[in-house]
Protein backbone atom coordinates (compact mmCIF):
# COMPACT_ATOMS: atom_id res chain seq x y z
CA UNK A 1 0.00 0.00 0.00
CA UNK A 2 0.89 3.46 -0.53
CA UNK A 3 0.03 6.85 -0.19
CA UNK A 4 0.22 10.05 -2.57
CA UNK A 5 0.33 12.28 -0.05
CA UNK A 6 1.92 12.04 3.79
CA UNK A 7 0.11 11.88 6.88
CA UNK A 8 1.51 14.21 9.85
CA UNK A 9 0.60 13.28 13.48
CA UNK A 10 1.20 16.89 15.74
CA UNK A 11 0.81 15.43 19.11
CA UNK A 12 1.93 16.71 22.98
CA UNK A 13 0.14 17.78 25.68
CA UNK A 14 -3.12 19.98 25.96
CA UNK A 15 -1.87 23.26 25.74
CA UNK A 16 1.20 22.88 23.92
CA UNK A 17 -0.68 24.23 20.29
CA UNK A 18 -1.44 21.42 18.58
CA UNK A 19 -4.72 22.72 17.10
CA UNK A 20 -2.93 26.00 16.52
CA UNK A 21 0.05 24.86 14.45
CA UNK A 22 -2.68 21.99 12.50
CA UNK A 23 -4.72 24.79 11.78
CA UNK A 24 -2.28 26.91 10.21
CA UNK A 25 -0.55 24.05 8.75
CA UNK A 26 -3.68 22.37 7.26
CA UNK A 27 -4.59 26.59 5.82
CA UNK A 28 -1.15 26.51 4.09
CA UNK A 29 -1.04 23.24 2.50
CA UNK A 30 -4.68 22.23 1.57
CA UNK A 31 -3.98 19.06 4.18
CA UNK A 32 -7.20 17.99 5.95
CA UNK A 33 -6.96 18.83 9.82
CA UNK A 34 -8.57 16.13 11.93
CA UNK A 35 -8.72 17.14 15.34
CA UNK A 36 -9.34 13.84 16.96
CA UNK A 37 -11.18 15.49 20.10
CA UNK A 38 -13.96 16.85 17.95
CA UNK A 39 -14.56 14.18 16.12
CA UNK A 40 -15.02 12.04 19.12
CA UNK A 41 -17.68 14.09 20.25
CA UNK A 42 -18.98 14.75 16.45
CA UNK A 43 -19.02 11.61 15.07
CA UNK A 44 -19.68 9.97 19.17
CA UNK A 45 -16.66 7.94 18.78
CA UNK A 46 -16.46 7.53 22.59
CA UNK A 47 -17.87 5.76 25.29
CA UNK A 48 -19.72 8.55 27.32
CA UNK A 49 -18.90 11.07 29.26
CA UNK A 50 -15.74 11.17 32.56
CA UNK A 51 -17.28 13.70 35.36
CA UNK A 52 -13.80 14.10 36.93
CA UNK A 53 -11.90 15.20 34.30
CA UNK A 54 -14.90 17.12 32.26
CA UNK A 55 -14.08 15.26 28.99
CA UNK A 56 -15.66 12.33 26.32
CA UNK A 57 -13.92 8.83 27.18
CA UNK A 58 -12.41 8.39 24.05
CA UNK A 59 -13.32 4.81 21.96
CA UNK A 60 -9.78 3.79 20.40
CA UNK A 61 -11.54 0.76 18.21
CA UNK A 62 -14.14 3.30 17.08
CA UNK A 63 -11.79 6.12 16.54
CA UNK A 64 -9.36 3.55 14.27
CA UNK A 65 -12.26 2.64 12.08
CA UNK A 66 -13.43 5.47 11.49
CA UNK A 67 -10.46 6.86 10.30
CA UNK A 68 -8.98 4.38 8.34
CA UNK A 69 -9.92 4.89 5.01
CA UNK A 70 -9.06 8.64 4.87
CA UNK A 71 -5.84 7.88 6.46
CA UNK A 72 -5.18 5.58 3.81
CA UNK A 73 -6.08 8.23 1.17
CA UNK A 74 -3.30 10.58 3.11
CA UNK A 75 -3.09 14.20 3.27
CA UNK A 76 -4.43 14.30 7.14
CA UNK A 77 -3.15 16.47 9.80
CA UNK A 78 -4.28 14.77 12.81
CA UNK A 79 -3.88 16.45 16.41
CA UNK A 80 -4.51 14.78 19.60
CA UNK A 81 -2.91 14.35 23.37
CA UNK A 82 -2.24 11.15 22.92
CA UNK A 83 -0.55 8.57 20.13
CA UNK A 84 0.23 5.06 21.28
CA UNK A 85 -2.54 3.56 19.95
CA UNK A 86 -2.90 4.60 16.27
CA UNK A 87 -1.83 2.40 13.85
CA UNK A 88 2.12 3.28 13.30
CA UNK A 89 1.83 2.59 9.55
CA UNK A 90 -0.39 5.57 9.39
CA UNK A 91 2.23 8.16 9.73
CA UNK A 92 5.07 9.59 7.70
CA UNK A 93 5.56 12.01 10.52
CA UNK A 94 5.28 12.86 13.71
CA UNK A 95 5.72 16.34 15.83
CA UNK A 96 5.56 16.70 19.36
CA UNK A 97 5.10 19.94 20.91
CA UNK A 98 6.55 20.67 24.16
CA UNK A 99 5.75 23.76 26.38
CA UNK A 100 7.73 25.08 29.29
CA UNK A 101 6.01 24.67 32.22
CA UNK A 102 5.43 28.27 33.56
CA UNK A 103 3.95 28.71 29.89
CA UNK A 104 1.52 25.76 30.04
CA UNK A 105 0.40 26.19 33.51
CA UNK A 106 -1.07 29.99 32.54
CA UNK A 107 -1.89 28.81 29.24
CA UNK A 108 -4.18 26.05 30.96
CA UNK A 109 -5.17 28.24 33.41
CA UNK A 110 -6.63 30.52 31.25
CA UNK A 111 -8.50 27.90 29.53
CA UNK A 112 -10.30 27.16 33.22
CA UNK A 113 -8.65 24.19 34.06
CA UNK A 114 -8.53 23.83 37.62
CA UNK A 115 -7.63 21.09 40.47
CA UNK A 116 -6.93 17.91 38.57
CA UNK A 117 -7.40 18.59 35.55
CA UNK A 118 -4.79 21.07 35.91
CA UNK A 119 -2.10 19.10 37.76
CA UNK A 120 -2.47 15.94 35.41
CA UNK A 121 -1.75 17.88 32.53
CA UNK A 122 1.51 19.50 34.00
CA UNK A 123 2.83 16.26 35.61
CA UNK A 124 1.99 15.06 31.86
CA UNK A 125 4.40 17.66 30.46
CA UNK A 126 7.14 17.44 33.33
CA UNK A 127 7.14 14.11 32.97
CA UNK A 128 7.57 13.80 29.46
CA UNK A 129 4.88 11.45 28.72
CA UNK A 130 3.52 12.45 25.17
CA UNK A 131 7.55 12.35 23.86
CA UNK A 132 8.19 8.89 25.54
CA UNK A 133 5.14 7.25 23.76
CA UNK A 134 5.69 8.76 20.66
CA UNK A 135 9.53 7.52 20.41
CA UNK A 136 8.03 3.52 22.02
CA UNK A 137 5.53 3.81 19.08
CA UNK A 138 6.80 5.33 16.32
CA UNK A 139 10.40 4.96 14.62
CA UNK A 140 12.87 7.17 15.30
CA UNK A 141 13.29 8.86 12.21
CA UNK A 142 9.96 10.14 11.84
CA UNK A 143 9.60 11.65 15.69
CA UNK A 144 10.32 15.28 15.86
CA UNK A 145 10.57 17.16 19.22
CA UNK A 146 9.48 20.23 18.90
CA UNK A 147 9.61 23.56 21.69
CA UNK A 148 6.21 25.38 21.73
CA UNK A 149 6.27 28.36 23.64
CA UNK A 150 6.47 31.49 21.75
CA UNK A 151 4.59 32.75 18.42
CA UNK A 152 8.47 32.62 17.19
CA UNK A 153 8.73 29.37 17.85
CA UNK A 154 5.49 28.40 16.28
CA UNK A 155 6.66 30.03 12.91
CA UNK A 156 10.01 27.73 13.20
CA UNK A 157 7.66 24.64 13.63
CA UNK A 158 5.62 25.55 10.65
CA UNK A 159 9.15 25.87 8.76
CA UNK A 160 10.13 22.03 9.85
CA UNK A 161 6.45 20.99 9.10
CA UNK A 162 6.42 22.69 5.39
CA UNK A 163 9.95 21.45 4.24
CA UNK A 164 9.04 17.50 5.51
CA UNK A 165 5.98 17.72 3.54
CA UNK A 166 7.70 19.29 0.54
CA UNK A 167 9.12 15.64 -0.05
CA UNK A 168 5.01 14.34 0.73
CA UNK A 169 5.14 12.01 -2.36
CA UNK A 170 8.16 9.89 -1.43
CA UNK A 171 6.59 9.69 1.99
CA UNK A 172 4.03 7.33 0.96
CA UNK A 173 6.56 4.45 0.11
CA UNK A 174 7.04 4.33 4.67
CA UNK A 175 3.39 3.14 4.45
CA UNK A 176 3.95 -0.36 3.49
CA UNK A 177 6.18 -0.49 6.62
CA UNK A 178 6.01 -3.09 9.15
CA UNK A 179 3.29 -2.81 11.91
CA UNK A 180 4.72 -2.10 15.79
CA UNK A 181 1.69 -3.26 17.39
CA UNK A 182 -2.33 -4.27 16.40
CA UNK A 183 -4.59 -2.06 18.06
CA UNK A 184 -6.67 -1.02 15.61
N1 LIG B 1 3.74 28.54 20.11
C1 LIG B 1 2.82 29.25 20.80
N2 LIG B 1 3.17 30.42 21.36
C2 LIG B 1 2.27 31.15 22.07
N3 LIG B 1 0.98 30.76 22.28
C3 LIG B 1 0.59 29.61 21.74
C4 LIG B 1 1.47 28.79 20.98
N4 LIG B 1 0.81 27.69 20.57
C5 LIG B 1 -0.45 27.82 21.07
N5 LIG B 1 -0.58 28.96 21.76
C6 LIG B 1 -1.78 29.41 22.47
O1 LIG B 1 -1.97 28.46 23.53
C7 LIG B 1 -3.34 28.13 23.67
C8 LIG B 1 -3.51 26.63 23.48
O2 LIG B 1 -3.25 26.33 22.11
P1 LIG B 1 -3.96 25.11 21.38
O3 LIG B 1 -5.42 25.10 21.63
O4 LIG B 1 -3.50 25.15 19.96
O5 LIG B 1 -3.32 23.88 22.17
P2 LIG B 1 -3.63 22.32 22.02
O6 LIG B 1 -2.34 21.63 22.26
O7 LIG B 1 -4.30 22.04 20.73
O8 LIG B 1 -4.64 22.03 23.20
P3 LIG B 1 -5.71 20.82 23.31
O9 LIG B 1 -4.97 19.54 23.27
O10 LIG B 1 -6.38 20.99 24.61
O11 LIG B 1 -6.66 20.97 22.16
C9 LIG B 1 -4.09 28.98 22.66
O12 LIG B 1 -4.55 30.14 23.32
C10 LIG B 1 -3.04 29.34 21.63
O13 LIG B 1 -3.28 30.57 21.02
Amino acid sequence: MSRKLANVLITGTPGTGKTSLASLLATQTGFKHVEIGRYVKEHDLHDGWDEDLSCYILNEDKVCDFLEDRMSAGGNIVDHHGCDFFPERWFDHVLVLQTENGILYNRLEQRGYSGRKLRENIECEIMHVIVEEARESYREGIVRVLKSDTVEDQDKNMDVALSLLGGAGEQGAAAGSPKKKQRC
